[in-house]
């Protein structure tokens, strides 16, 4: 889409969606949980050699996000660490984990925020400054990492989990809500968990504070502005001990979180990024006109064939809108999967674990899995619905960078398709293009085949470990 005021060809007929229910809130109720997480197991198809070589030429390129100049051996990290990270297959640090992991690893050791592209690498940053400093001669929480949603804060748990599987006797347990394990004591080494559960569990002392050292927030931008988080994550950081290296990550940080996320890491190291600067290449980011609401649900259908050939998830903006689409592409035949706030934990679970083995390949949810989910084989990202802030009216760029942050993972190529259908998911989406200074490619409704070829190009090369850059020399 471009950048200068525009309106659809057609007048479209105003009427957005009926029922607009409160938007998605992603904290469950506060129970604890103990769940072992699931790896992330999800390889590509392609012989590894392909991606290899792609990912090495994007690491040469001083401007890609994925640039660095020096080596894991390089950082300082122990031994285990680097045996460790060497397990996961990764060769070289991204940008920010090559920038942020000399500060974070300073001493004494210092706060923290940090800001880079979705699919960059932040986890595994924050994650080797807690494994390089914890004691683990003491089995008690040393370093609490908090997210906004129970699937993302397992997901952290997994990659800790991994990173350190040559520290022996590590322990890392989740605190997120678990019905069946009301009364758990935690005795790790690192904790990973939502808010609620980590305020509960320290109020009623399940959680000895007296040893923790380092409090990361990942998504830290929605964790202090969103309402109810906020307030969870300064309970949390009013309860641990006064001196606690506070490090906060995020793609993201609005102006008007930055001020605050100053307060709450004081005097920290600040690494940040323009907005123009945070859309990722590898994703190409197409739009569809659609005449009127109700032809929203055929249109989709027809991406169906695509959507299932590689993984993708489908962004509604309410719980209802996702039960109602499920029900319906069920009815009808499709295979699809739909996880949102309503479901309970052990479902959620589930359901995220069938769609990471790749059991699932269609996956409906709301703005709960917008952010941080990282399942390298998703293709294919569908805004059914613009996103817009709680209002409804109002466009939200932020939750539009995470959700089509979902694909195109370090280095992978991949399609954000979002839906507009009247004159206000117009405008929404024109303002998140100019806010970004991006451009959005109109999808041609009149010619089905050239939009399937666009895309079927795109899962392939992603099948092929493709970057932009290769794929660009081909169409030329
Ligand atoms: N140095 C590396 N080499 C190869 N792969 C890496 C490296 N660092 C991270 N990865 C992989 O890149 C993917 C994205 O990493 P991660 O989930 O940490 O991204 P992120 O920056 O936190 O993104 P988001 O903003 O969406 O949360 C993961 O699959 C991870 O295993």
């Amino acid at each position: 889409m471009s950048s200068t005021e525009a309106t659809p060809a057609a007048a479209p007929p105003k009427g957005p969606e009926t029922s607009k229910a409160p938007e998605e809130q992603s904290l469950a109720t506060a129970q604890v949980d103990g769940a072992a997480p699931t790896q992330n197991g999800s390889a590509l198809q392609e012989p590894e050699a392909d991606v290899e070589v792609t990912l090495a030429d994007m690491q040469q390129d001083p401007n890609n996000p994925l640039f660095s100049a020096k080596s894991f051996e390089e950082l300082n990290l122990k031994e285990e660490l680097l045996k460790g990270i060497k397990n996961m297959g990764f060769r070289k640090p991204s940008k920010i984990q090559e920038k942020a992991l000399p500060l974070l690893l300073m001493n004494p050791p210092t706060n923290m925020i940090a800001q880079s592209q979705s699919g960059t690498g932040k986890t595994a940053a924050f994650s080797l400054n807690i494994l390089s400093r914890i004691d683990l001669s003491i089995l008690a929480p040393q370093a609490f990492v908090l997210a906004p949603s129970r699937e993302l804060a397992r997901q952290i748990l997994g990659v800790i989990t991994h990173m350190g599987q040559f520290m022996e006797g590590l322990v890392t347990m989740a605190a997120i809500p678990d019905t069946t394990k009301r009364n758990q004591k935690y005795d790790a080494h690192v904790l990973v968990g939502t808010p609620g559960t980590a305020m509960d569990s320290i109020r009623r002392r399940a959680i000895d504070t007296k040893h923790m050292k380092i409090l990361v927030l990942d998504e830290a931008d929605n964790m202090l502005d969103q309402q109810g988080l906020g307030e969870q994550c300064t309970r949390v950081k009013s309860m641990l001990p006064r001196n606690i290296q506070t490090v906060l990550f995020s793609a993201t940080f609005p102006v008007h979180v930055i001020e605050y996320a100053r307060m709450f890491a004081p005097s920290a190291n600040v690494l940040t990024l323009k907005h123009e600067e945070l859309t990722i290449e590898g994703i190409k980011q197409l739009y569809i006109d659609i005449d009127k609401d109700t032809d929203k649900y055929a249109t989709l259908l027809k991406f169906y064939g695509l959507m299932e050939q590689a993984s993708s998830i489908i962004f509604v903006r309410t719980r209802q809108t996702a039960e109602q689409l499920e029900k319906r592409m069920v009815a009808e035949g499709h295979k699809v999967a739909q996880l949102s706030g309503a479901l309970d934990g052990a479902e959620r679970d589930r359901i995220i674990d069938q769609f990471r083995s790749g059991q699932a390949k269609v996956l409906i949810t709301t703005n709960v899995l917008a952010r941080g989910i990282d399942v390298q084989t998703v293709t294919m990202v569908i805004n059914y619905d613009v996103p817009t802030m709680a209002n409804g009216r109002d466009a939200d760029p932020e939750t539009y960078l995470h959700r089509i942050g979902r694909t195109g993972r370090f280095g992978r190529v991949g399609v954000a398709l979002t839906f507009v259908h009247d004159q206000q998911s117009w405008k929404q989406l024109n303002d998140i293009a100019q806010y970004f200074k991006t451009e959005l490619e109109p999808v041609d409704t009149n010619d089905w085949d050239a939009v399937e070829e666009l895309i079927k190009g795109i899962i392939t090369s992603a099948r092929a470990g493709k970057s932009t850059e290769e794929m660009a020399r081909m169409h030329h």
